[in-house]
């Protein structure tokens, strides 16, 4: 790509600078306290690329535009094919949530293009929600050229999702890497998050490089943080780098590790192809962009290829390197990274983790793969229900971009014409949610999220149900269904304790999932004061004494209000539901009675009286 110009627009009015001669537009008199800054790149708009700053100075200091104009002012000159893949290096940075793997990666990428520490505005989290709530959604890939020893090396960065519910994005994203930064903060030192991120790295045989984060904040203790990870995973702490990604102190130290410590990758680029898909995401000109890691042989513009999972052949029409934004190179050998768009229609045609060969050339997929598994669901419903085609419109639009969310239409008698949305995990729909109502403006409500419970019946054949309304009724149960079961979260039978020094323990627990997608979160933290952390993983189904319960109001039993619960906790839940619909059901001229019930057994009841005029 030949770059003509590049400018900067803040508010969408205001050329600040041009490309060819950084000019400072001067006297900008702005009143709001925020403003949105579009790059453009020869008259097109990075429209991914807009940044709300807080204050005028970053603007003006033209910090975003240098460093644009350096990083694609190289473009010209990327030949793949002169790096050998000796000096390849794909790697991840693995952390806690909010322990720095932003702005680290930030850090690293100003150091792979222009050598100096300038800005430390997230540019590989590109979503808006992303960058308000300060975490990685979706995993995002950047190539660094990097001169060591008078060698040039092409660093592959992949920025990894921090958050549990995406644990399965982040084992992908690890195999495509050879090794992996581990990161911890050095205030909070290890995290459930650390620890599980390490196993997933460590049962990759990823050569893992331990740095350690925030040293600049007063309450660092690095001998504390560097003790721990010693201790806990067995890591060389004797070198180990103490940076601040957001000073950029001694982040230099962390290029030349990569190097030194994490090993090539060993692909046969005379082999035949064999491609992992580690991420997408879909782009509304061109479809389907994927990334793409070349395990063996070599892909380009042209070739026809297949995905081992769905058998689908697609050909690709545009492949290059995010540098950081997509520059086309034409092809990608055995060791690199980049990204892949060929004429994939919608983002659930691409499967993380699946393998794509060419045509008439098929190889043994890679192992790992697993397709997407939503495990949390919930019901939601516009407010006004004349918003029910614009909602539909938004979702759909939504999904496009999310191959992990499952959507399916769902009428309720209460709530009308709505959608049964599944999703990873309880941030999965928090962000969904929030993305809904800030980009498209929409006013819904969703119903309290349930976890697939699967029915085993008598001929031995099962279902999963995901919705209370499937939940079969009590003259059921007895003639066709043998048990019932519910998903569980955690290794470990028995609850395990494990000291990390003086003040860290980790414990282990199996447990409902259920639990966790109500307010387990909230609950943990407030009850440790915010210290705890917690993590989970799948491990399958467990046979349960579980029962739906139904809201009823006058005896009429309202269907969105209907929920699956252990019967345990049927008589608590039923009594706290009463009290709190109580007293958030306005009075009515006559008496409105609310009940809980199991089957034909009420378990609670309230009544409201008759309101006095
Ligand atoms: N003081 C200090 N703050 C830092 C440093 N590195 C990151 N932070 C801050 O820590 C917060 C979290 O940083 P992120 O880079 O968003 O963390 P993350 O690990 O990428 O978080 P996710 O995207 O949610 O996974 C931000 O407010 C950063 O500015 C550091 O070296 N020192």
């Amino acid at each position: 790509m030949t770059i003509r110009a590049i400018k900067l627009f803040i508010d969408g009015t205001f050329p600040a600078f041009k490309y060819d001669k950084i000019t400072l537009q001067k006297n900008l008199n702005f009143s709001a306290r925020t403003f949105s800054c579009n790059f453009l790149v020869n008259q097109s708009c990075f429209s991914k690329h807009c940044y709300n700053f807080r204050s005028r100075e970053r603007c003006y200091k033209g910090l975003h535009i240098k460093r644009w104009q350096s990083t694609l002012n190289n473009d010209q000159d990327i030949d793949l094919t002169k790096i050998p893949a000796e000096h390849i290096r794909n790697f991840s940075i693995i952390a806690h949530v909010d322990h720095g793997k932003s702005t680290l990666a930030d850090s690293l990428q100003l150091t792979g293009t222009i050598n100096k520490h300038h800005s430390h505005n997230q540019v590989l989290d590109k979503l808006t929600v992303e960058r308000e709530r300060g975490i990685t959604i979706k995993a995002q890939t950047c190539s660094m050229f990097y001169k060591y020893n008078d060698k040039q090396y092409l660093l592959n960065l992949i920025d990894t999702p921090g958050h549990v519910d995406f644990n399965y994005e982040v084992s992908r994203s690890l195999a495509a890497c050879q090794g992996t930064i581990l990161l911890v903060d050095a205030a909070q030192g290890l995290q459930a998050q650390t620890v599980a991120n390490f196993w997933l790295a460590y049962n990759q045989e990823l050569s893992i490089i331990p740095v350690v984060n925030k040293i600049d904040l007063p309450a660092a203790d690095t001998e504390r943080v560097t003790k721990q990870i010693q201790s806990t995973f067995e890591l060389d702490t004797a070198n180990i780098a103490l940076i601040s990604a957001k000073t950029g102190l001694n982040v230099e130290k962390i290029l030349p590790n990569v190097i030194e410590k994490i090993p090539h990758p060993t692909g046969d680029v005379n082999e035949p192809l064999k491609a992992l898909l580690f991420d997408s995401w879909y782009d509304t000109y061109v479809g389907v962009v994927c990334l793409m890691a070349i395990v063996n042989g070599k892909l380009q513009k042209g070739d026809k290829i297949v995905s081992a999972y769905s058998g689908q052949k697609y050909e690709i029409a545009d492949i290059g390197i995010m540098h950081p934004e997509q520059v086309p190179t034409g092809y990608l050998h055995a060791g690199q990274v980049g990204y892949v768009i060929c004429n994939m229609k919608v983002a659930t045609e691409a499967h993380i983790g699946d393998t794509f060969y060419h045509f008439k050339s098929p190889v043994d997929p890679l192992p790992g793969f697993e397709p997407a598994k939503p495990m949390v669901f919930a019901g939601i419903f516009p407010i006004d229900t004349n918003e029910f085609t614009k909602l539909d419109e938004s979702i759909a639009k939504l999904t496009l971009n999310d191959a992990s969310v499952s959507v399916q239409k769902e009428t309720s008698i209460a709530l009308g014409q709505g959608w049964r949305i599944g999703f990873l995990g309880t941030l999965h729909m928090d962000v969904f949610q929030q993305r809904l109502e800030e980009e498209y403006d929409a006013n819904v409500i969703i119903t309290q999220p349930t976890v697939p419970y699967k029915i085993i019946y008598r001929d031995g054949t099962s279902k999963l149900i995901r919705n209370p309304s499937e939940f079969p009724e009590p003259n059921e149960m007895s003639h066709k269904i043998v048990e019932l079961h519910e998903p569980m979260s955690r290794r470990g039978e028995q609850s395990e304790y494990n000291y990390l020094d003086e003040t860290r323990v980790i414990m282990r627990y199996s447990m409902p999932l259920a639990e966790i997608v109500t307010d387990f979160h909230d609950a943990l933290k407030s009850r440790s004061s915010g210290y705890a952390s917690f993590d989970y993983e799948d491990m399958g189904y467990q046979q349960s004494d579980i029962v739906k319960m139904n809201v009823l109001i006058n005896k009429k039993p309202v269907d969105a209000l209907s929920a699956i619960l252990h019967r345990s906790q049927v008589s608590s839940v039923g009594k706290e539901w009463t009290k709190k619909l109580s007293e958030v059901i306005p009075k009515q001229l006559y008496e409105v009675v609310i009940q809980t019930a199991v089957g034909g057994k009420v378990v609670a009841r309230e009544t409201l009286v008759t309101q006095v005029i």
